[in-house]
């Protein structure tokens, strides 16, 4: 299909998509398929997975690559900026390209500098004339690289970037026809100047996103990898059929051993994974668990339903795909290039009026003008939030931590308040019996908590469960009550098997079923001020019994929310537990703001009046259970839910682990910050300098040269940020 439509074309751009892939043996993290220069950062990252497979055959492509294609793309995309040096001919090609494009942009420096340097060689037309031309050949070689280097996505568009240095030489060339040599030397001195910094800005962003690039190459790499149907024929047990045209609900086999090649849910198997691309501690997954692509099977055969393949699966999505890729996407990466694409026009605008209105001859308006735009349209301000973009993404991958999108990614960003849906993030959801007490002397401990086991006995709440598992343990015979019913967030009603009413559950249920409490008031303010969950058993309209039970921490909450504090976003304990019992927790764990007792069906509403009081609301829940809050929050984290259908949620972890949870939205923060300080630090200077010569203070070369000084800066902190992550 792909070939009819295609042609040719498409007949050679997989014959370089399948080159690029057999450099990879399909089933194998294989340390000598990473690029050599890695750096040390990124291999520690990505420990070395021992498995003792042999690779292979490198598959048959004989339909459709729409599973490669895109990626293959990709990966020669990022090849092209992060010198990957695997050997084989489109990379070297790759290589070359770039190789001509550094050489272009020295020449560039070179030719730039040059025309500076002859201005000590006096103002003599000549002197000037050489100058001028000197600066022609800088430019000619930027218009050289534009030309041959691909653009990614998250450049902007070089006419932009080539503007100020074609009107630099533009008005050299107009000044030298005039009679003011002064003038004519001066404008020579600009044209070199912007040549020589655009090209020192363009290579230093090159530099800023080696790191980020090469990572991303890496990970499209060992993501190229075929698929395999299981063949069903019980005497070849192992069979299988490579496929690279896997779709959504297809089979899929995954070996001991092998990485899995797409998103999918579990069918079969009870396997051991490294959850995702780079993790290092092996975890569970059985019949109904999603996993992503990119994690590796260790223990067990997986057998799987495809849910997501190609562009669509976690990792590649806001990743990988150039229409999706959250670096070229994310508003304030569009930001930063739409101020040098259009802002900077402006702005020159701007500055020309000013240099107008000051009466300033035409020439020396259009300096000004020239050098206002110099100052805005550079490579490092147009790129340079993207590279922090990125980094967070690839940080965040490096967690199991999937953003949907670039725009949720940015709204994790923004987030304020962050909801834990208390039971399954910090809580265990594993309550234990600890205290079984008899009220009123009528019923012994061990009768009220049969009573209880009994009317809890089909319940599937966590209340419910620990009760029944207390009974059991105890050898408690539960009673055989009748007439159950159940009331989500409360409890269940029932009729003993001697025929009186029974009531299990917290205050709300009692006081709705007019059972007094006010003999046990004073206990349960006891029990719950220790943390414990207390549930009521009445008979017959009559306070019986009280069961306390304990819910642990789950491991890393604390850290957890130590995450969201460092990030300034104020966590909030959301459950349907009694008040004491929700401060007693918040108290273990530095939480101030609690909600407690709100009922399942009231969780949305209650999200929804966060966001109304104007706060920015992230919740961190389970899909199915806390799917009410999760549903009404401005940027939904969805523990262990990375790979499965439907995505309806900003975040999915590919982990369960709550830290992840929080540092999802932390991450977020940090990355949206640094990259907001490093447009900063590049654009500030750069305005600085554009207004001082705008209204005539400095020669207008300051602007452009201002500019390149806060390049730098800007280029430090993000390879400063670099070795640190
Ligand atoms: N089956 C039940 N038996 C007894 N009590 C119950 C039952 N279901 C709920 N309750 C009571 O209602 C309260 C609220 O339950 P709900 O399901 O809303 O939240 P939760 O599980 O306590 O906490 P979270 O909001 O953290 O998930 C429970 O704390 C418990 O006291
Ligand atoms: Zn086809």
């Amino acid at each position: 299909m792909f070939r009819e439509r295609e042609g040719r074309a498409s007949d050679d751009r997989l014959r370089e998509g399948r080159a690029s892939l057999d450099r990879v043996s399909p089933t194998r993290i294989d340390l000598a398929t990473r690029p050599a220069d890695l750096d040390a950062a990124i291999r520690d990252a990505y420990p070395p997975v021992a498995l003792d497979q042999s690779p292979p055959e490198p598959p048959a492509i004989d339909d459709d690559r729409a599973l490669l294609e895109p990626l293959g793309q990709t990966i020669l995309d990022a090849g092209s900026s992060s010198a990957l040096h695997l050997g084989d001919d489109h990379q070297r090609h790759e290589a070359e390209t770039r190789d001509v494009g550094a050489l272009l942009l020295v020449l560039a420096i070179v030719a730039g500098a040059l025309a500076v340097a002859l201005a000590l060689a006096g103002d003599a037309t000549i002197v000037i004339g050489a100058r001028i031309v000197l600066a022609a050949v800088g430019a000619g070689m930027l218009v050289g690289r534009a030309a041959t280097t691909p653009r990614e996505s998250t450049d902007p568009h070089p006419a932009a970037l080539l503007a100020p240095v074609l009107g630099g030489l533009l008005i050299a060339a107009w000044a030298l026809l005039g009679q003011d040599r002064a003038l004519a030397a001066e404008a020579a001195s600009l044209a070199g100047v912007i040549a020589t910094a655009s090209a020192i800005s363009a290579w230093l962003i090159e530099s800023a996103r080696h790191r980020i690039a090469a990572e991303r190459a890496w990970i499209a790499t060992v993501l190229s990898i075929p698929g395999r149907r299981p063949v069903d024929d019980p005497g070849a047990e192992s069979a299988r059929e490579e496929a690279w045209d896997l779709r959504p609900g297809e089979q899929v086999q995954v070996e001991p051993g092998e990485v899995v090649p797409v998103d999918l849910t579990v069918t079969s198997g009870d396997v051991e994974v490294l959850p995702w691309l780079g993790a290092t501690t092996p975890v569970r997954r059985r019949a109904g668990d999603p996993i992503i692509a990119g994690a590796t099977v260790v223990r067990g055969r997986l057998r799987g339903a495809c849910t997501w393949t190609g562009m669509d699966r976690a990792v590649a999505r806001v990743l990988l795909d150039p229409r999706r890729r959250a670096d070229a996407l994310a508003p304030i990466a569009g930001a930063s290039r739409a101020l040098t694409e259009r802002w900077a026009f402006a702005a020159a605008a701007i500055g020309a009026l000013s240099a107008f209105v000051a009466g300033r001859p035409p020439v020396e308006i259009a300096m000004a003008t020239v050098a206002v735009l110099a100052a805005l349209t550079t490579a490092v301000a147009a790129s340079i939030t993207s590279v922090h973009v990125a980094r967070g993404i690839l940080l965040a991958l490096r967690r199991g931590i999937v953003y949907k999108s670039a725009d949720a990614w940015d709204r994790a960003g923004r987030v304020t308040v962050s909801v834990f849906c208390a039971r399954g993030t910090l809580l265990l959801g594993e309550p234990e019996l600890a205290e079984l007490e008899a009220i009123g002397g009528k019923l012994d401990p061990e009768s009220i908590l049969a009573l209880a086991a009994g009317a809890e006995r089909t319940e599937e709440h966590p209340v419910a469960t620990a009760i029944v598992r207390a009974a059991r343990g105890r050898s408690v015979r539960l009673d055989g009550v009748r007439n159950l019913s159940s009331f989500p967030g409360l409890g269940v009603t029932a009729v003993t098997s001697a025929g009186e009413e029974l009531c299990v559950g917290n205050r709300a249920l009692l006081l709705e079923q007019r059972v007094s409490i006010a003999a046990a008031e004073e206990r349960i303010a006891e029990l719950e001020a220790l943390g414990r969950t207390v549930v009521l058993i009445a008979v017959g309209s009559r306070l019986a019994g009280l069961i306390g039970l304990q819910d642990g921490l789950r491991p890393g909450a604390r850290a957890a929310i130590q995450h969201l504090l460092d990030a300034q976003i104020e966590p909030v304990l959301m459950s349907g537990d009694a008040r004491e019992t929700c401060e007693a927790i918040g108290r273990s764990l530095d939480i101030d703001h609690i909600r407690p007792e709100v009922l399942p069906a009231h969780r949305g509403a209650e999200v929804r009046r966060l966001i109304d009081a104007g706060m920015s609301v992230g919740v961190l829940g389970h899909a199915g259970a806390d799917d009410a809050a999760l549903g009404a929050a401005d940027v939904s984290v969805a523990l262990g839910a990375a790979g499965s259908t439907p995505g309806d949620f900003a975040i999915t972890l590919a982990s369960d682990d709550v830290r992840d949870a929080a540092l999802s939205l932390a991450l977020a923060h940090r990355t949206r910050l640094e990259a907001r300080t490093g447009l900063s630090l590049s654009v500030v200077p750069a305005l600085v300098g554009a207004a001082v010569v705008a209204v005539g203070l400095l020669p207008p070369s300051y602007a452009p040269i201002a500019a390149l000084l806060g390049g730098i800066v800007a280029v430090i902190h993000a390879r400063a940020l670099d070795a640190k992550s």
